[in-house]
């Protein structure tokens, strides 16, 4: 697929020690706030780990030093007494040790619904443009997969770094009393451990990074291939093994970056562990040295080689949390990215203002991110309230977008679009936002109950049946709601259990009285009949402002007889308005409008003469 290679093969910037650093803050701070109790007992359980630890090793030493001074091959009493204490220690501390994995799971759990709630939180409030750019898709994805998998693992990593880390250190401090250099030299085994998980983890982190691209161009074509309404258009034109043969390339470019990942991984850790391993065992000869020059007593060595054990198993269940925190540490830069996006307003933030009389857009220019030029070049236009106001014009001329533009959904890049004289910031559309309703031509099918498909239009007013009812009316969508097997309460959608597949004009009768549900001064219907049948489209286009009674309505429509009653008709042509005016006065005008509206009609006419001619040709 093109372009792919480019993202994969981009460099991954170097995150400072600093950052990383107050990344460790903000990920205690995310563990913190999400489960102080639980993460409460498990520093707890990890301090008495580390004192339970301090006491095995001076426990093993004052029994050897009895059972050695006795010096008669009997066991003295303290030396039983110690033992059993001993036995009692490591009892408990194996306790604490599993209460701890069973907690590091419900605060990773809780850690998980934190991240993914505020993932969500941010997401649902970015703005529309937002979407239109795929920088916020990979960082989306990036934040997405860190709240959804590395919870457990950042829960893990930093308590189990906590409470290894005190339990090594507790056991130190048992052996620095017993021999500070043996002490000391032991620590340093961490270092090589330490340097070997750093390094893995940057791989690890900029294999990802890079991947994140091409693992949503793999999710996409995985979902094309398994959405149920893609299906038959798939089985139509056989294509799916065409899809399977990019999702096939992309897997192999996957595998191959993940062999040369794990090749060096792997290097990285063999070395770290071959470094331990041999300052471990140089501390266990020196030991030995020191016995042989009674520097310490068989007693102290006896101790000392338990610390070593104990310590080194301690330094490296650390090391392999701090592994697992730095991994997530590196992915935390992603989530704490992505939430702190400057993310809008709520709309309960900056409160609700008056509806509008006028909308006016004075010389409105719009640009997509994505494009080099305007879509939508010097709009001028009004909207009255009460009005119908009709947007004709070819494909692509920007009506849509002029639509969105009005309704706030897009900030203009030029111009001003004005509601009583208040320019729409993103502020002052939020505040408007309650006063738009809209039917768009990409609507939503939710697969919901019927009844909450109507009420996603306000569902503050979820249990307003009387108006859901009202609404559905309006949309004529009653007589098939009825007719289903829970009427309101009937689950939408055949692949959830007992779920009812509805046709595609049944679903967009449904966007419509969701729209009506929503009840706002301005309504936008962005070719709101495509899907009906010509009865439907007729009556609704016939009884337009008894539905939307006084609200004004901005129609976009193909079909122009369904616009010729509009108050106001603007046309379209590559992101101006060309003519306005009623329909009398365009048809008058003789310019796009009259030429448009004769080519349809005389598309019908000529249906109709040739149905004439061979009806008369079938009398005859
Ligand atoms: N999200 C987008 N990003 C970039 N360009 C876009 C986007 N949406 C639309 N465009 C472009 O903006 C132009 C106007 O599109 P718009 O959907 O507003 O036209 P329209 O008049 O509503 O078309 P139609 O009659 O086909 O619905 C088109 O050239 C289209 O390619």
């Amino acid at each position: 697929m093109p372009g792919l290679l480019d993202e994969v093969n981009q460099p991954v910037g170097r995150i400072s020690l600093r950052r990383q650093i107050w990344l460790t803050g903000q990920a205690t701070r995310m563990v913190w706030t999400s489960a102080p109790r639980d993460s409460c007992l498990v520093v707890a359980g990890a301090l008495l780990m580390g004192v339970g630890g301090a006491f095995q090793v001076l426990l093993t030493n004052s029994a050897l030093q009895t059972v050695l001074a006795d010096g008669d091959g009997g066991v003295p009493a303290s030396t039983i007494r110690d033992l059993l204490l001993l036995v009692a220690l490591t009892a408990g501390v194996k306790f604490i040790a599993s209460f701890q994995l069973e907690r590091e799971r419900v605060v990773g759990e809780l850690v998980g619904r934190h991240a993914q709630t505020r993932v969500l939180d941010v997401a649902a409030r970015v703005n529309l443009e937002a979407f239109e750019k795929p920088e916020f898709y990979n960082r989306l994805e990036r934040a997405t997969v860190t709240a959804e998998f590395r919870p457990l693992q950042l829960a893990s990593g930093l308590l189990g770094a906590i409470t290894s880390g005190v339990a090594a250190m507790g056991v130190l401090v048992a052996l620095l009393v017993i021999s500070p250099l043996l002490g000391l030299l032991l620590l340093t085994s961490a270092v090589p451990l330490w340097m070997a998980t750093s390094r893995s983890n940057r791989m690890l982190y900029a294999f990802n990074y890079r991947m994140t691209h091409m693992d949503r161009n793999r999710s996409y074509l995985s979902f094309l291939i398994t959405n149920r309404e893609n299906a038959a258009e798939l089985r139509t034109c056989q294509s799916t093994p065409f899809l399977r043969g990019y999702v096939d390339d992309l897997y192999d470019r996957r595998l191959d970056a993940v062999r040369v990942m794990t090749r060096r991984r792997t290097a990285a850790a063999s070395l770290g562990n071959l470094a331990n391993a041999t300052v471990v065992a140089a501390v266990m000869l020196l030991a030995g040295l020191m016995v042989a020059q009674e520097w310490l007593t068989v007693a102290e060595a006896g101790a000392v080689f338990v610390a070593i054990v104990l310590v080194n198993q301690r330094l490296i269940a650390a090391a392999e949390s701090v592994l697992q925190l730095h991994e997530c540490i590196l992915f935390v830069e992603d989530l704490v990215g992505f939430l702190g996006d400057r993310p809008t307003p709520t709309a309960a933030a900056v409160g609700t203002a008056e509806a509008f009389s006028t909308i006016e857009l004075t010389d409105v220019r719009f640009r997509y991110p994505s494009r080099s030029a305007d879509t939508l070049c010097g709009i001028d236009m009004r909207l009255s309230a009460g009005e119908v106001v009709a947007l004709v014009g070819e494909n692509g001329s920007g009506k849509t977008t002029l639509a969105k533009v009005i309704a706030g959904l897009y900030q203009s890049t030029g111009g001003v679009v004005g509601w009583d004289g208040v320019p729409m910031t993103e502020a002052a559309s939020l505040a408007r936002r309650d006063h738009v309703a809209a039917v768009f031509q990409d609507f939503v099918q939710y697969r919901l109950s019927v009844g909450d498909n109507i009420a996603m239009g306000r569902p503050e007013r979820r249990d307003d049946d009387a108006a859901i009812r009202s609404a559905a009316s309006r949309a004529r969508a009653t007589d098939f709601i009825e007719a289903l097997p829970d009427g309101y309460d009937t689950q939408l959608g055949s692949q959830f259990l007992g779920g009812v597949e509805l046709s595609g004009g049944q679903w967009q009768r449904l966007a419509l009285a969701r729209a009506f549900f929503r009840d706002s001064a301005l309504l936008i219907l962005d070719e709101p009949t495509s899907a009906l049948d010509p009865r439907a489209e007729r009556e609704l286009f016939d009884d337009i402002r008894r539905l939307c009674a006084g609200r004004t309505v901005l129609l976009i429509s193909h079909r122009f007889a369904n616009v010729r009653s509009a108050d106001r008709i603007h046309v379209m042509a590559d992101g101006r308005i060309s003519e306005s005016g009623t329909h009398d006065e365009l048809m008058a005008l003789d310019g796009r409008y009259a030429e448009l509206f004769r080519i349809q009609a005389n598309g019908y006419a000529t249906d109709r003469d040739s149905d004439d001619s061979a009806l008369s040709r079938t009398s005859q």
